[in-house]
């Protein structure tokens, strides 16, 4: 009963440790329920392992030729995990933070951090070689994540040696592709109750980082799926990875995905997926490749799938499934992307906004991308990225119409656990800091709440962003790119968009064209058709005059389909499109917008696509004339009919 009341009381765990070091000294026994649980059981440990109080921190010294040998034995997971403690040790630069690998006996294996602290390091036996194991130097991050296999945080003197107590630490244990643990990382600040919090979700978000950078590269021999529940999560480092061998049998999970198909390793290891998908592997993989991407409905859950990794060289497999795969890898390269040059290639004045905006991308400019659905504004967005200095670094794309207005702020800046009611348990990571140090693309940022536009501006003008509920601030490294269809202008002047953020996010803009006013309207076709592995296709001019004529209010989404569908329908042989190859739906559209009801709509955009056509040749008629395919006189008495 006593006990209760003084915990009560003293609800501040520091005090708590204080009391029950106190009573340890005192009695000869550790008072149960003082501690919380887990420092309790290290602290038990710890006793046992004969470890005390104020042993003196000395490392046990490692010769140079036994540090270089550790460090050998370790390098696949000190070279995987050198970005993340990079960016660990900036983040935390200011609060002289130290981030500390080690293996799975808790030994150090590399440091990084603040001068002055790694200056200090080596007097609190901080240096690589030495051995952090629970057993010699008692309750501390290193040493009690290896022993509990999973994340911890020791604030001062919940660490069990008087040597450390100034310290707040926190550790995330770093699994290997079969689960195994592989080694830990830390995040080591001056002792301080408030800041680590803010600290455990930047570990467990490196240490998941670092994971699947090793899953990766472990499995560059074998096709890797990476698949969450959520499609947004996809990139992230909450993604389920597996790695599957050609005949389509699972060879590896990653914890994430064992989350999401709520099944343990064990019950999946080798088993075919099809036990999981319900397809057969080629249908899958098939889907994958043509689409970028699947969505497969599951008894309880639907998961959102992208191939993450198809191998380059295929070794030992029989010829049929070497050919398979030799289609396979065709497929993807088609499925690729376009790069900002094939987006802008024959649209002089697009080509020109692209290079600008890719030049205030470098710039730290914010991009401002303009376009009626369907006009590449992502495509634009992952091609900037992609040609961007920031290629190598996270692309986290946000689609703030997609988002419930409730969820669009915690996703965005993220929360600590507890911040309300239903939070996820150890918070979660906003998308500002996934994307740190690479790309944030907010889609439809034209819906965004006016609530939230205010903390946007904030956070652009500040450069920093925290975390629902409190928690610690991160210096923001992003590039910023914006897109909406809407006229934000307008948007402006009726009061749901604000000015002052309008102009902070309109650093370069770029303003897509629709497809009706296009003038490359072939080399469109011919680029989608050689995506689609079919570039030895031809398009009968009927259809390409028709499909001149017509307004394409889907723009290039809905050619992209127009096309596949044709493609679908060709006859074994066949190498032309036609209109036989058009569906009945779209060939009733076609109709309707010749008819006299869409004439007017028509005509506009035939004077959209002579001006934008003459602005592109400079003024020159006659070449306006060669490219559209029409006389000078035409041209003229276009423009006359139009000022008439
Ligand atoms: N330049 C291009 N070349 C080939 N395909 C393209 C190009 N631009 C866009 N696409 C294709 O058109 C489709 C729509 O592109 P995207 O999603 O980028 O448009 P969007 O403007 O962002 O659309 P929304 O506003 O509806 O989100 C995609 O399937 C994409 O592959």
């Amino acid at each position: 009963m006593p006990y209760k009341l003084e915990q009560r009381i003293y609800s501040d765990p520091l005090h708590d440790a204080q009391r029950a070091r106190e009573r340890l000294l005192l009695e000869g026994e550790l008072p149960s329920g003082f501690l919380r649980a887990q420092i309790e059981a290290s602290w038990q440990r710890s006793l046992k392992a004969g470890v005390r109080f104020k042993d003196p921190l000395v490392a046990q010294q490692s010769s140079a030729c036994d540090v270089l040998e550790l460090k050998e034995n370790h390098q696949t997971l000190i070279s995987m995990a050198a970005p993340e403690m990079d960016h660990l040790s900036r983040q935390f630069n200011r609060d002289k933070g130290m981030v500390i690998l080690a293996n799975d006996q808790a030994t150090i294996l590399s440091l990084l951090g603040d001068r002055r602290s790694l200056n200090n390091a080596g007097s609190y036996a901080l240096q690589s070689g030495a051995c952090w194991s629970e057993d010699t130097r008692g309750t501390n991050a290193l040493g009690t994540a290896v022993v509990d296999a999973k994340p911890v945080m020791i604030n001062g003197n919940e660490h069990f040696l008087d040597g450390v107590s100034c310290f707040s630490c926190t550790s995330s244990p770093i699994m290997g592709v079969n689960g195994q643990l592989l080694g830990v990382l830390d995040l080591t600040t001056e002792a301080n109750e408030q800041h680590i919090q803010g600290n455990m979700s930047a570990v467990q978000l490196a240490a998941r980082n670092i994971e699947n950078r090793l899953f990766i590269s472990h499995f560059q021999e074998h096709v890797i799926i990476a698949f969450h529940s959520r499609s947004e999560y996809l990139h992230s480092a909450w993604q389920g990875l597996i790695a599957i061998d050609l005949e389509g049998n699972i060879l590896a999970l990653n914890e994430q995905a064992c989350q999401l198909l709520k099944k343990s390793r064990e019950n999946l290891l080798n088993l075919p997926i099809e036990t999981i998908t319900g397809q057969a592997p080629t249908v899958l993989l098939n889907q994958l490749l043509r689409n970028n991407g699947a969505t497969l409905q599951l008894r309880d859950v639907v998961l959102y799938c992208e191939l993450l990794h198809f191998p380059r060289q295929l070794k030992g497999l029989p010829a049929r499934k070497e050919s398979f795969a030799k289609d396979a890898r065709k497929l993807k390269r088609q499925a690729n992307h376009p790069s900002l040059q094939k987006v802008g290639a024959e649209h002089p004045r697009l080509a020109k906004a692209l290079r600008m905006a890719l030049k205030g991308i470098d710039h730290d400019l914010p991009v401002l991308l303009n376009g009626e659905t369907g006009t590449g504004k992502e495509v634009v967005a992952r091609a900037l990225h992609n040609q961007s200095q920031r290629a190598d670094k996270p692309f986290i794309a946000v689609n703030c119409a997609a988002i419930p207005e409730g969820l669009i702020e915690s996703e965005l800046f993220g929360y600590r656990e507890g911040a309300f009611t239903g939070s996820r348990k150890g918070g979660m990571v906003g998308r500002f800091q996934q994307a740190n140090s690479g790309t944030l693309f907010l889609d439809e940022i034209g819906d965004m709440p006016l609530a939230l536009q205010a903390r946007l501006l904030r956070v652009l003008q500040e450069r920093k962003v925290s975390p629902l509920g409190g928690g610690e601030e991160v210096d923001l490294d992003i590039a910023l790119i914006c897109a909406t269809h809407r006229d934000i202008k307008t948007l402006v002047k009726e009061d749901t968009f604000r000015e002052d953020l309008y102009y902070r996010l309109n650093g370069v803009g770029v303003q897509l064209p629709a497809l009706r006013a296009r003038s490359d309207l072939d080399v469109l076709i011919a680029d989608l058709l050689s995506r689609m592995g079919a570039a030895h296709l031809k398009i009968h001019d009927e259809v390409l005059a028709m499909f001149r004529q017509y307004a394409w209010p889907g723009n290039i989404r809905q050619l992209e389909m127009v096309m596949k569908a044709a493609v679908a329908f060709l006859d074994e042989g066949e190498k032309e499109i036609t209109i036989d190859h058009l569906t009945d739906d779209f060939i009733e559209e076609l109709n309707t917008n010749s008819s006299s009801g869409r004439a007017a709509t028509i005509k506009v955009t035939e004077l959209e696509l002579i001006r934008n056509t003459l602005e592109q040749c400079e003024g020159n008629v006659s070449a306006t004339a060669t490219t559209l395919g029409i006389s000078r006189a035409t041209i003229y008495r276009k423009l006359r009919e139009c000022e008439a």
